[in-house]
């Protein structure tokens, strides 16, 4: 696939302060000598924390589970290969809603970095992680439920630019197999009532508060006043933003894909979460999750495909 906003390659170099890696307790901490940092848990792949210029970018619960116990509830879980609840009657129809990815532990393959030395001017610091999970490393439960050959690279890259996190997914065998990916973004806000998400006018959207009816996104913004479930499909401009108090505070570009959910669970679904709190913490976080979810993409054997996202925090 042609992809339009395929980012530099990152080399290496020597002079300078250097990004930092290190890896502690089944996580893979990153920063960048501007502060900025990024905490990736093992478990999923799942990106527990996103700072830039001192802020946190990421809601995590505070109940959330980060001993490998249930899938995280916030960060960046990885949703692979279904999204939601699996169709009846399909390959995938054995798994755990939203697959496997999030709740399978990944192996750290390593780090690349490149720094330029102009600190002072904000330099081009830049470090990428890259993750990795393939079907021989599967839990046995997964690997009945899903007997494909495949595997999938994640790499999550810190840089001036954002955050940049990207999937590949390798068909290793010879028989081609159905998947949906998406990255399930918890963005932090301050006040839900004062944001407005732009990028989705003239859009189709499956709502799946009304029952999944089809619905046309008229209004330029889309406000969040009330549960929230809609699958934005085949969105024709490239970035989606997160606006604040009509101030911007992400731009979220996808790369390779074309569909975005938008999920907030407000007061009565948050509640009937366990792993969800402060429970009005429905009031300060908004997901915007890019993904390939209309429908399925095919990869015959040995095919590849690559999807993801760059986002940019205004804070
Ligand atoms: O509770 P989970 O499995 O993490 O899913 C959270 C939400 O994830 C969203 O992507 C789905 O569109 C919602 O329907 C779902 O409720």
């Amino acid at each position: 696939m042609d992809r339009k906003n395929k980012p530099s390659a990152i080399g290496t170099s020597s002079t300078g302060p250097q990004p930092s890696v290190s890896v502690e307790d089944g996580k893979v901490h990153a920063s960048l000598p501007t502060g900025d940092s990024v905490v990736v848990l093992l478990y999923g792949a799942t990106v527990v924390s996103w700072k830039s210029n001192g802020n946190e970018n990421l809601w995590v619960s505070e109940e959330a589970k980060l001993d490998g116990s249930k899938p995280v509830r916030g960060g960046i879980p990885v949703v692979f290969p279904v999204f939601g609840p699996p169709p009846k009657d399909h390959a995938t129809s054995a798994l755990p809603q939203h697959g496997f990815a999030r709740n399978s532990t990944w192996e750290y393959i390593g780090k690349s970095s490149s720094e330029s030395g102009a600190l002072s001017k904000g330099g081009d610091d830049a470090v990428k992680l890259d993750f990795g999970l393939d079907s021989d490393h599967l839990s046995e439960e997964a690997k009945k439920a899903w007997p494909q050959k495949f595997s999938l690279v994640y790499s999550v890259t810190l840089g001036k630019a954002g955050l940049q996190t990207m999937l590949n997914v390798n068909n290793t065998g010879e028989e081609a197999f159905d998947f949906q990916m998406l990255l399930h973004s918890y963005f932090k806000v301050g006040d839900i009532s004062k944001v407005t998400i732009n990028g989705l006018g003239s859009t189709t959207y499956i709502d799946k508060v009304l029952d999944a009816k089809e619905q046309q996104q008229t209004d330029p913004s889309v406000r969040i006043t009330g549960e929230t479930d809609r699958v934005y499909k085949s969105i024709k401009l490239d970035t989606t933003s997160i606006l604040e108090d009509g101030q911007s505070r992400f731009d979220v570009t996808r790369d390779g894909l074309e569909d975005s959910v938008v999920w907030n669970p407000w007061i009565e679904k948050a509640k009937g979460m366990g792993d969800f709190a402060p429970k009005d913490g429905y009031k300060n976080m908004v997901c915007v999750e890019v993904g390939a979810v209309d429908g399925w993409q095919r990869l015959d054997g040995g095919e590849r495909f690559e999807g993801g996202q760059l986002v940019k925090s205004h804070l």
